[in-house]
């Protein structure tokens, strides 16, 4: 479904990725691994034509979607859950659900899906977003994206700085979605929650995946995990 190859990107005269690669079949769950800084934001805002393409192909349900403008790769099917969760704080939870929503003939996610899946934003959809807590906001940011019915949902950090419990519920969520056939890129660094979630991680050092393979078999490899994640 997704297949990046010698993808060039970066920022003015700084350039951050050299020839990224990176590949997802339908059903499957990726990851993006690596060090703070390696690119791994930069991939996504690329993926997502936030970013110029320089040099390289985003092979997407066999197009070429190098070059297309956001608003066009988000309807071509990919759902973005973005760093940071960028929830519009002055709306309500419903109005941030259905604001950039989309469904065509079958579509698998409504708001009554999302509120089946989080019940808690149900609860709270006419509150603004701003009230929210950060658990919360992260859930909203994942039934916003799941409401555009993406073929792929990226996830970039979606656990990052929530309680451990909150976390739990997020990983959960995911486990959900894979047994549902969802396509997913995760970007995140709790190695030990992906290795029940993931079906192959790619390891990104300096804008450049150096390594793919199985949880079982980075696990295998100590001395990778140290080398490029510091762990
Ligand atoms: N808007 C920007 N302008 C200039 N340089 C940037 C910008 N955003 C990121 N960079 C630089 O690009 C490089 C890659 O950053 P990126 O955010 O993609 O890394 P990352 O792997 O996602 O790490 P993190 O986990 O810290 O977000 C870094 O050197 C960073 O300083």
């Amino acid at each position: 479904m997704l297949k990046v190859d010698g993808l060039e990107a970066g920022y003015g005269r700084s350039q951050v990725l050299f020839g990224m690669t990176l590949a997802a079949e339908e059903g499957e769950v990726v990851s993006l691994v690596g060090r703070n800084g390696m690119g791994k934001t930069t991939t996504v805002n690329t993926l997502m034509g936030l970013l110029p393409v320089r040099r390289g192909r985003i092979g997407f349900d066999g197009a070429d979607i190098a070059g297309r403008a956001p608003n066009r790769i988000a309807r071509a099917g990919i759902g973005l859950v973005p760093e940071g969760r960028r929830v519009f704080a002055s709306l309500s939870v419903e109005e941030n659900l259905v604001a950039t929503a989309r469904r065509g003939a079958g579509a698998r996610w409504g708001l009554a899906d999302v509120f089946g899946l989080f019940p808690r934003l149900q609860e709270r959809r006419r509150q603004s977003a701003r009230t929210l807590s950060g658990g919360e906001q992260q859930m909203l940011a994942i039934g916003r994206a799941l409401l555009t019915n993406p073929r792929l949902l990226i996830l970039d950090e979606a656990t990052e700085g929530l309680a451990p419990i909150i976390r739990q519920e997020i990983w959960a969520c995911l486990g959900r979605l894979k047994a549902e056939g969802q396509t997913i890129l995760v970007i995140d660094k709790n190695l030990k929650e992906m290795a029940r979630l993931v079906d192959r991680h790619h390891l990104i050092e300096k804008g450049r995946v150096v390594w793919a393979g199985s949880p079982e078999a980075l696990a295998r490899e100590p001395d990778l995990a140290h080398r490029h994640l510091g762990l």
